[in-house]
């Protein structure tokens, strides 16, 4: 089965990449991809709470989700978008960072509320309060499609290992990890990260990203490290997108999960530890 990750420099306009990503969505699917994987926050990357609260939408009225949907089921494929920022009726206006998988028959089968926030100082200049903007998801998601089972995850949650356990003990074969990820974190964890989930999970780690420069607002500009890259299940990097906007594509054999994790049983082994001491 083949999958598609696409690698997106989007910008703070909704109304602007939803047609840039319908028309990677469309190429990927001319091109046989049947799962098709766009990045976190595919509407909307802004430095600026003001300017979000004047361009996203609840789920109900927004129009890439829409727009998405129907697309799916025009070209009759599995999408992963990796997500939306969304208005919610969070008390304190914050908004929702959601992932949706969407069947070919255009429904949401499944969505995620990204769990654990950015709240990082990257460097003495480099802060990131993703909690102040954003509301944080409570439970992890496993859908079943067509092809497998998929876990749901975002962005900074690669870096909480237990959820994947827990995702792949729980029966998931495909982890998807759609990403804004930070330029020096990302040059220094990302790639490194995806290949730990991967072998200490057996699964395919597909994980479509952000990337280059976007909208600066009053001097504010962020910067994402693209790269989107898919993994196999034996930690083997199949595909890096490097840093231009696109397309990139894998074939994905579920046979692999199962002959992974038979050379390497670690992932239902169940030692105790007892308390350190
Ligand atoms: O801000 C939005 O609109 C959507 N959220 C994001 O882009 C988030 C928070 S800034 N980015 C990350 O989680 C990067 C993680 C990362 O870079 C790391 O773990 O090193």
């Amino acid at each position: 089965m083949r999958a598609a990750l696409v690698q997106l420099n989007s910008s703070d306009d909704p109304a602007e990449n939803l047609p840039t990503t319908q028309a990677f969505i469309a190429s990927a699917a001319e091109n046989g991809a049947r799962f098709i994987l766009t990045p976190e926050v595919t509407n909307c990357v802004s430095a600026s709470r003001t300017r979000q609260s004047q361009v996203l939408q609840t789920e109900q009225a927004d129009i890439t989700l829409a727009a998405l949907r129907q697309q799916a089921a025009d070209l009759n494929i599995w999408l992963l978008i990796g997500s939306l920022a969304l208005k919610t009726d969070d008390p304190d206006g914050r908004f929702a960072n959601r992932s949706f998988l969407i069947g070919p028959d255009g429904a949401v089968a499944a969505w995620y509320d990204k769990i654990h926030m950015f709240d990082v100082q990257v460097s003495a200049k480099e802060t990131y309060r993703e909690s102040a903007g954003y509301r944080p998801g409570t439970r992890s998601v496993l859908a079943q499609a067509e092809f497998g089972k998929v876990g749901l995850t975002v962005c900074y949650d690669v870096r909480f290992p237990h959820l994947y356990r827990q995702l792949a003990q729980a029966g998931a074969q495909i982890l998807t990890v759609p990403s804004a990820f930070s330029p020096v974190t990302g040059a220094a964890h990302w790639g490194v990260l995806l290949r730990a989930r991967a072998i200490e999970t057996g699964c395919y780690i597909l994980a479509p990203a952000q990337t280059g420069a976007h909208h600066a607002v009053r001097g504010k500009q962020r910067k994402t490290y693209g790269h989107s890259m898919a993994i196999g299940p034996w930690g083997d990097v199949l595909a890096d997108a490097g840093t231009e906007p696109g397309v990139i594509y894998i074939d994905l054999d579920l046979s692999e999960v199962s002959q992974a994790r038979q050379r390497i049983p670690s992932l239902f082994a169940t030692p105790d530890y007892g308390n350190p001491k």
